[in-house]
This record gives C-alpha cells, sequence and structure tokens, in this order.
C-alpha cells in the first residue's frame, strides 16, 4: 500500500470578496481542486507550485491540520484529522513559518521534552540525536536557547525536533527559506543523506529549485488546486523541449550563415567570437568538430538546462 493517498481530494475554502462599495459577497475559492496522488515508501516528492497553487492546503491536509471537503486521503494507513494523534507519532513536520521549540529553552532542553511527549525510548533518542548532531553540526549550539539562534542554526534544529521520534513520513514546507548558503548546503546534505537511506519518505515544498534538483527524483507541480506534472524533472526537461547549450569561443569569427547538424545557432556575441547554440543531438562531439575544423577554440562549455526556466515556463501555460 502507498505510504500517501489522494484521492479527489479537494478543499473548498468560502470566502467574502467586495463587490461594490459596502456590499461583500461569498465566493468559493477551490485551493485544492481534485487530486490523485500516491507516494510509495521511500520516495522522495518535490511538491510545487506558483504562490496560492494550494501546496500548504494540501500538506496541512495529509498532516490532519484542515478537514478535506471531499475526497479521501490517508498517510501511513490512517485518516489524518480524525486519527491526528496516531498520526503524528508516525510523521514529522517542518513547517518553515512555524516553530516546534520552546523559545525560551536551550535546544537540548525541548529536544528532551519531544522525548517525553512521543515517549521515545532514551536509548533510541539518544541515538537518533547523536545523528543529528554529527550531520547538521548542532554541537556549537546546543545549550543555546531557541530565540538566540539564527534562522539556519533554528531550522536545523526543527529538523531534528521532527526527526528524533523516528518518523516514516517527513513533511517539509519551505525548509530552506531565508537560509545563508552554509545553512542550505547543510539542511540539503542531511536530506539527502536521510533520502538516501532509504527509509523516510519526504514530501518537500520550496520555491528553491535547487533543493529539488538536489534531492528529489520526482517532481509534482500544482496550479490552481490541480496536478499539472507529475514525473521525474528529465521528463519535465523532456515535456518542455530544453534543450542544453554550447558557448564556443572562437579565435576567428563564425562566418556569416554557419549552419551545422544537431545544433542550432541562438547568439553571437564579440563579433563574432562567441557563439551559442541549442543542442538537438544528444552529444555535442560533432558540433564541436566542426568549430574545431573551422577555427581554433579558444574556449568550450556545456550549460545544462535551467530548471527555473521550465518551471516558468509551465506555470506561464
Ligand atoms: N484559510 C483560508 N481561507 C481562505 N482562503 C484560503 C485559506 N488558506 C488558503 N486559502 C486560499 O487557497 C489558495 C491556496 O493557498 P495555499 O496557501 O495552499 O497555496 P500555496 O501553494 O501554499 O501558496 P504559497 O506558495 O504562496 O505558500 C489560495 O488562493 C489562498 O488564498
Amino acid at each position: 500500500m502507498a505510504v500517501i493517498e489522494m484521492r479527489e481530494l479537494r478543499k473548498d475554502f468560502v470566502v467574502r470578496v467586495k463587490a461594490g462599495r459596502v456590499r461583500r459577497e461569498k465566493r468559493t475559492v477551490a485551493a485544492v481542486d481534485g487530486i490523485d496522488l500516491r507516494i510509495e515508501r521511500g520516495e522522495m516528492v518535490g511538491y510545487i507550485g506558483p504562490n496560492g497553487a494550494g501546496k500548504s492546503t494540501t500538506l496541512k491536509m495529509l498532516t490532519g491540520v484542515l478537514t478535506p471537503s471531499s475526497g479521501d486521503v490517508s498517510v501511513c494507513g490512517l485518516r489524518p484529522v480524525p486519527q491526528r494523534t496516531r498520526l503524528a507519532l508516525r510523521i514529522g513536520v517542518v513547517f518553515g513559518q512555524r516553530s516546534q521549540l520552546w523559545w525560551d529553552l536551550p535546544l537540548r532542553e525541548s529536544f528532551r521534552l519531544l522525548r517525553h511527549i512521543y515517549r521515545v525510548p532514551a536509548v533510541e533518542h539518544a541515538d537518533r540525536l547523536r545523528r543529528c548532531v554529527a550531520l547538521l553540526d548542532l554541537d556549537g549550539f546546543l545549550d543555546t536557547p531557541v530565540r538566540q539562534l539564527s534562522l539556519g542554526q533554528r531550522m536545523r534544529g526543527e529538523l531534528t525536533a521532527a526527526l528524533l521520534h523516528g518518523p516514516e513520513v517527513l513533511f517539509l514546507d519551505e525548509p530552506t527559506i531565508g537560509l545563508d548558503v552554509v545553512s542550505k548546503q547543510a539542511v540539503r546534505s542531511f536530506l539527502a543523506e536521510l533520502g538516501a537511506a532509504g527509509d523516510v519518505t519526504l514530501v518537500l515544498t520550496t520555491h528553491d529549485l535547487a533543493d529539488i534538483e538536489r534531492l528529489c527524483r520526482r517532481l509534482v507541480v500544482i496550479d490552481h488546486g490541480r496536478v499539472v506534472h507529475d514525473g521525474t524533472i528529465e521528463a519535465l526537461h523532456a515535456r518542455y523541449g530544453s534543450r542544453r547549450r554550447l558557448v564556443a569561443d572562437l579565435d576567428a569569427p563564425l562566418p556569416p550563415g554557419f549552419t551545422v547538424e544537431g545544433a542550432t545557432l541562438v547568439s553571437l556575441e564579440a563579433d563574432g567570437h562567441r557563439a551559442s547554440f541549442d543542442l538537438v543531438a544528444d552529444t555535442a562531439g560533432p558540433v564541436v568538430g566542426r568549430l574545431a575544423a573551422l577555427s581554433s577554440l579558444r574556449d568550450l562549455s556545456l550549460v545544462e538546462p535551467d530548471i527555473e526556466d521550465v518551471v516558468a515556463r509551465l506555470y506561464a501555460s
């Protein structure tokens, strides 16, 4: 059985909107508009979409915070809202904007309290904590009150807090938002390691697509509450015809009207000395060969297609 299953899942919100100078009328917003998804044990899934697409609303229904308007949802074989307490023992949640740590207590004390709340055996707890401390480099601030931690330090603390009871599924809402480069790297490496071990299922929402590229084999894109793509990043590139780009710096300018099989010239700069091609073929070999025969090559670079561009096109379509 899938660890996470959504069938025709919907969430409508009734909002009041201005309709004239004083009059307000009710309108229904379909925040999640019929989502069908199955996520298997050990998958790492990026759940992305533009602002207001319905990502947080989905996560809230998966974690038992919001009741669906209709449809079915199950996580670890449980129904999130009616079985919320049992579910809490099986999942970990990190929502960037909300903390599960005690503001005035040192990080270490928050972890100790969580052990009691979740009734984790002392040895298990100590083992997991030791691993998190090592991988997330927590040593320097375990005794610092949470209110004094930097955002990056706190996020590393939040991740630890979410994992100490050994959850099967980890839900992360914008885990790297606002973090500096070093903390981002630490969080990503940690999650990658967690994913590689294969026993935790991870669902991640983010606006930082580097998170997804680094961590997720599967990418689910939603827009207006519906799934618009479900597959690998490669499948997304293939669907949108993304091309690798070859940039060549040449000793002599490229002759006018130059064409080559397997590539399309897209720009010519530096008085014809720098040529950029979109690679249509799988390999750059023949194109490079032609260029080398034409003029001596000073430099060459291959630029992989940018996922930001592809996703922007997907959102716009
Ligand atoms: N409590 C609420 N009451 C009314 N409307 C809501 C509520 N929560 C969300 N919405 C609306 O539902 C839609 C989906 O919102 P949601 O927060 O799930 O999007 P999101 O994809 O997480 O966006 P973001 O990337 O901006 O966080 C939006 O139109 C939002 O305004």
